[in-house]
């Protein structure tokens, strides 16, 4: 008899580390390449959000990008992957959270506030710049022209926070504190939107958006420029303050790094005069220092190093000139940092 997909239950999940990841949207397949790079082997049944590892003990837990910093910021789960966007507007909520509470003198539950999560390393991939945009043909030119009008935006606590900064500087207050006064009533209206945040100027919602920008090509195609930038973002590896294992957490950690270094670097192999080996040491000089062995051939060396993928192909250039012969470049399957 056929059998159906094994139900994951609460106890199952008791002894394993929560690892969050985004279930859908720009984040999603890089992450789960990250994860097949680590060796993290699981199988998603359809429509389940919540997935066992197969060779180490971690559940996978797919939820939307934006809610992932809430999870790990409550200590609900223990490490996730999103947006470093996303962690900025989950903080500035909960400053938002805490000043509304002050206001009404709630400082038990201020006392109580939900402990925060750390960063630990930056994935590269899923970069973006979350901007504030306006009409290109308009008559709006930085930032504060937009003070006292409409903005559109799904990140409404950093927009509240840009302008609530922005109004303080016009109204000659000097606050060291990113965030708002207290008490002040932020003139600027900020109207929140869950997608196609670019449509809100044409279609006379907004007189500007907060909104993330990669290419560029919707907010062209939208009719919109960029005045300001809010945060620059991209992926980021994110941990409870308490995660249940930090052991696991620093094996993951690690796993991934190892993906990281493997993906941004080539391994780069070349013969040289020894002569020529400062200038090129120069060129290539490695993570930490290039291998140096020694030819069967009076006068010459090989060298072997890692280099920047982006780097690699100047590197080559000033490599032949600098006399190298026979360079190689390699591809790297994974790494281990430490
Ligand atoms: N155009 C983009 N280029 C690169 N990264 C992006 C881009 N848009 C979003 N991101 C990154 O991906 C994260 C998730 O955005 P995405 O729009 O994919 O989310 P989502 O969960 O599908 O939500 P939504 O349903 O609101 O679109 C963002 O917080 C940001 O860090
Ligand atoms: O600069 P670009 O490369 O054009 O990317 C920017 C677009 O990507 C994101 O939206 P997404 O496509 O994820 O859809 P959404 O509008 O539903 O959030 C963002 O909100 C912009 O609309």
């Amino acid at each position: 008899m056929a059998q159906g997909p094994e139900l994951i239950s609460l106890q199952s999940l008791e002894s394993r580390l929560l690892f969050a990841v985004p279930k859908k949207g720009r984040l999603l397949q890089a992450a789960l390449n990250l994860l097949e790079g680590a060796d993290i082997q699981f199988r998603r049944e359809n429509r389940l959000d919540i997935a066992l590892v197969k060779n180490l003990p971690i559940a996978l837990i797919f939820l939307p990008a934006a809610d992932i910093p809430t999870f790990v910021g409550e200590g609900r789960v223990d490490l996730g992957i999103t947006g470093y966007d996303q962690v900025k507007e989950h903080d500035a909520g909960v400053r938002a959270v805490a000043r509304a509470r002050r206001m009404s003198g709630d400082l038990e539950a201020e006392r109580k506030k939900p402990q925060g999560c750390e960063t630990v390393m930056d994935l590269g991939f899923g970069a973006c710049k979350l901007q504030v945009q306006v009409p290109a043909k308009g008559q709006y030119v930085e930032g504060k022209d937009l003070i006292g009008k409409n903005i559109g935006t799904s990140f409404v606590h950093l927009a509240e926070e840009y302008f609530a900064r922005l109004e303080l500087e016009q109204d000659g207050i000097t606050n060291g504190d990113a965030s708002p006064v207290d008490g002040r009533k932020l003139r600027t209206k900020i109207i929140e939107l869950s997608g196609s945040v670019e449509a809100a100027c044409a279609l006379g919602v907004a007189d500007g958006i907060v909104d993330l920008v990669e290419s560029g090509e919707t907010m062209k195609a939208a009719g919109l420029k960029a005045i300001d930038t809010v945060v620059e973002s991209s992926a980021i590896l994110i941990k409870s303050k308490a995660p249940s294992n930090p052991e696991m957490v620093d094996l993951i950690a690690s796993r991934i790094g190892g993906v990281i270094t493997a993906q941004k670097y080539v391994l780069c192999q070349y013969n040289i005069p020894r002569a020529s080996l400062p200038e090129a040491k120069e060129i290539t000089p490695g993570k930490r220092a290039p291998t140096v062995t020694t030819l069967e051939e009076e006068g010459w060396v090989a060298v072997s190093v890692m280099v920047e993928k982006k780097k690699i192909a100047p590197a080559m250039d000033r490599l032949t000139q600098a006399g190298a012969t026979d360079i190689l470049v390699l591809d790297i399957h994974n790494t281990r940092n430490s």
